[in-house]
């Protein structure tokens, strides 16, 4: 874990891609597209913790129409840049089976960790899959899936805040930030 000395120094020295404003601004445009889409679809929300804890926050009471909530926990960076093997912690307790289901992510990188949960939510029986990113990381090359909806893009660089960690710290940012490299 970062103390907290350090944590302020990466702070201090990151590079702000998207101010509050804006974020705060996707989150509303994405709401009215995927209302435009879903709202009689009765879907059935799944937010991947723990980045996509300030984005559900913020994105669920914009979506005004029925809905179920559930989440799930898998992370494959465990406090690092780079990505490794997926570890599944917390599994959906809501049956998806015959379910229109909304996967809510703050961030698709090389998309590994997306590209699983669509296939375990179809192998379970879900009747369609969408999914909805905040930041889709401009990676320069393909990825195995797209999100139906995409907030920002940002820069091939580790960025953090607005739920996205660095080394553990800044989930708490609403701004987001890229580290200096
Ligand atoms: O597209 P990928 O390269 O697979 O990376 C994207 C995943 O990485 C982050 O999770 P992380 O593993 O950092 O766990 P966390 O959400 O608990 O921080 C993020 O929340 C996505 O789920
Ligand atoms: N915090 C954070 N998590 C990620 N997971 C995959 N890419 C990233 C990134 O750039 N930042």
């Amino acid at each position: 874990m970062l103390s907290s000395e350090e944590a302020r120094k990466i702070f201090g020295t990151a590079e702000q891609i998207f101010s509050a404003d804006v974020v705060s601004q996707t989150v509303k445009r994405m709401a009215i597209d995927i209302t435009t889409l879903l709202s009689h679809q009765y879907p059935l929300v799944l937010s991947i913790m723990g980045g996509a804890v300030v984005f559900t926050g913020q994105l669920l009471p914009l979506l005004e129409f029925p809905l179920n909530f559930d989440y799930l926990h898998v992370s494959r960076y465990d406090n690092k840049t780079h990505g490794g093997k997926l570890n599944w912690t917390v599994l959906p307790r809501e049956n998806v089976q015959n379910r229109v289901v909304l996967v809510l992510d703050d961030i698709l990188d090389e998309g590994i960790t997306l590209a699983a949960i669509r296939e375990r939510v179809m192998n379970q029986g879900a009747a369609a899959f969408y999914s909805a990113v905040f930041a889709d990381k401009d990676i320069g090359r393909s990825k195995p899936i797209r999100a139906d909806f995409v907030g920002v893009v940002v820069p091939d660089r580790y960025v953090f805040g607005f739920g996205m960690d660095v080394r553990g710290a800044w989930r708490n940012l609403p701004a987001i930030y890229a580290v200096k490299e």
